[in-house]
């Protein structure tokens, strides 16, 4: 094991163990972070990352090992005392009242009396001088991902924060705004602070970061200066010394899969053609509840065997989209023509797809649960579940585990397998490798595969412009509202998400495999 180059270290933790009842989540981990530094912490889910920034953050107590903050020993009894401290935190999933505004989440906690006039000039100055944009009289439910992002980060900075750990920042976010947060990490660190990001997209680790540690099974394998390595190194300290035979890490790029060439794939594709749409829509246009179009006039038809892919900025309707598709909103106007039961994987698992304080077990009956009629086997959902954690590799203690025990991939990971397992027509996919390692992205883009070849009719929305093209068979790009067919290629959907145009407007009443071969500049 390498050090980091010696500076003014702000944090260093060392030896630090942490069991929750039978499981070792932390062994001994330890972490050295240096002032003006952006420290990527990477590890396979379930490897104690999260778990090692709650002891920081004092949401959690270490059993054994020594924390010191600005070289003096200390131990996090609370995260307001870590905030008093200077150490901030934002989670994979945000914190923020959604019926509250801008301003009054960031006033949440803080001490004195409210003053709405105060707050919001308080947010205005933070987010000027951090340089995001953020409207405080917002509320909270109607920002986009990005924008909920900025104002956790306005929420920590405005507690004087020196150290702002960031947990999967970028998961949901596309990618001009990835590379903006990227950004502005680079500035926040070179003003002397820093940042712990913790992330499974190793090519943004090794942009962005200084310093990388990396754990395996709740132990510190790889503490280096990010510019003495590289992804095939640190891809093999995650995976514990194992070979890493995953293609696209050697080859440096991002998503795992790009090794899986599509002319394994491609028979599927070409008899797609000939198969019955399984999903439809006809000029559907979905109104939200404020009056505002989010989907106007959109036509679609997703065959059997096939994969359609979809790419939008934050906003553009794509989730109601993806919810029409999937039978959980109804359209304001047009028709549709959908199975009786369509796999839907949200990409809010903790707010739409789990119940966290239930076991596991109750959690893969809720599929199809509305259907369900008489008394409810639940040693059959046992026996099935125990078999699902061995099929999707979902790290788990067994079926009882309690769902919020699992670490956030491992999550991802049971919605997923959840979802594929029951779906036997159609499945629709939002951000179906958030939160997972690149084995576990590999492993899922597999099985999406698998499922198309098997005759589903499948729908994904990814933030990763890559995972959409190397994903689809077609390819769709929503623009305000309007879903456009694109190229499928990661540059000709990103010019078409951002401009709408580029593309060709599969409207109302044209065929959108017509449209698809007769028009696309593929
Ligand atoms: N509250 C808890 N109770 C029991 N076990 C837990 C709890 N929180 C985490 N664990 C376990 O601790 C281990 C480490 O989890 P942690 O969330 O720290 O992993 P991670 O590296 O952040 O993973 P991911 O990349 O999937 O988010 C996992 O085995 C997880 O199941």
């Amino acid at each position: 094991m390498t050090t980091p180059p010696s500076g003014a270290v702000l944090l260093s933790l060392d030896g630090i163990t942490h069991t929750f009842g039978r499981v070792r989540a932390l062994d001994g981990a330890s972490l050295q972070v240096r002032a003006g530094s952006v420290h990527a912490l990477l590890g396979e889910n379930g490897a104690g990352k999260t778990t090692l920034m709650r002891v920081v953050f004092g949401l959690l107590r270490a059993q054994q090992g020594v924390m010191q903050w600005r070289g003096a020993p200390m131990t996090m009894r609370s995260p307001s005392d870590a905030l008093a401290h200077g150490i901030g935190m934002v989670h994979q999933h945000f914190t923020l009242v959604p019926t509250m505004t801008v301003a009054e989440n960031v006033a949440l906690g803080g001490h004195g009396g409210f003053d709405p006039k105060r707050a919001a000039a308080r947010v205005r100055e933070v987010a000027a001088r951090a340089g995001l944009a953020l409207d405080p009289d917002a509320r909270v439910q109607d920002l986009p991902v990005g924008a909920q992002q900025r104002c956790e980060i306005v929420k920590a900075l405005a507690r004087d924060v020196t150290l702002l750990i960031l947990d999967e920042p970028t998961a949901v976010l596309a990618p001009a705004e990835a590379a903006e947060l990227l950004r502005w990490m680079r500035a926040y660190a070179d003003a002397g602070n820093a940042v712990v990001l913790i992330t499974h997209k190793l090519r943004d680790a090794l942009a962005v970061a200084d310093d990388i540690t990396v754990l395996h099974r709740g132990r510190t394998v790889l503490s280096t200066p990010a510019r003495d390595t590289d992804q095939a190194r640190v891809a093999n300290a995650m995976l514990g010394g194992a070979t890493v035979r995953t293609a696209s890490v050697l080859t440096g790029s991002e998503a795992p899969d790009a090794m899986s060439n599509r002319a394994d794939t491609g028979a599927a594709t070409e008899n797609a053609d000939a198969m019955p749409p399984v999903l439809a829509l006809n000029a559907v246009a979905v109104r939200d509840a404020n009056g505002v179009d989010r989907v106007r006039s959109a036509t679609l038809q997703v065959r059997a065997g096939e994969i359609v892919g979809i790419g939008a900025v934050e906003g553009a309707g794509q989730h109601e989209l993806l919810r029409v598709l999937a039978g959980r909103l109804s359209p304001t106007s047009g028709t549709r023509v959908i199975p009786k039961s369509v796999g839907f994987v949200p990409e809010d698992r903790h707010r739409d797809a789990l119940l966290l304080d239930a076991p596991l077990f109750e959690n893969t009956a809720l599929q199809g649960a509305g259907a369900r009629r008489g008394v409810i086997d639940w040693n059959g959902f046992r026996t099935r579940t125990t078999a699902l954690l061995q099929r999707f590799d979902v790290r788990a203690s067994g079926a009882d585990a309690v769902t919020r025990t699992l670490s956030g991939g491992n999550q991802q990971k049971l919605v997923l397998g959840r979802e594929l397992e029951a779906a036997r027509e159609a499945l629709v996919v939002e951000n179906p490798s958030r939160g997972l390692d690149f084995v576990a992205t590999d492993a899922v883009h597999q099985a999406l595969r698998a499922a198309r070849d098997a005759g589903m009719a499948v729908v994904v929305y990814s933030s990763d412009l890559d995972e959409v093209v190397q994903l689809a068979d077609r390819v769709f790009a929503m623009h305000n509202g309007t879903l456009i067919e694109s190229a499928r290629n990661r540059d000709a959907l990103g010019r078409t998400m951002l401009s709408g145009a580029d593309g060709i407007t599969v409207g109302a009443g044209t065929d959108a495999n017509a449209g698809t071969h007769a028009g696309s500049n593929a």
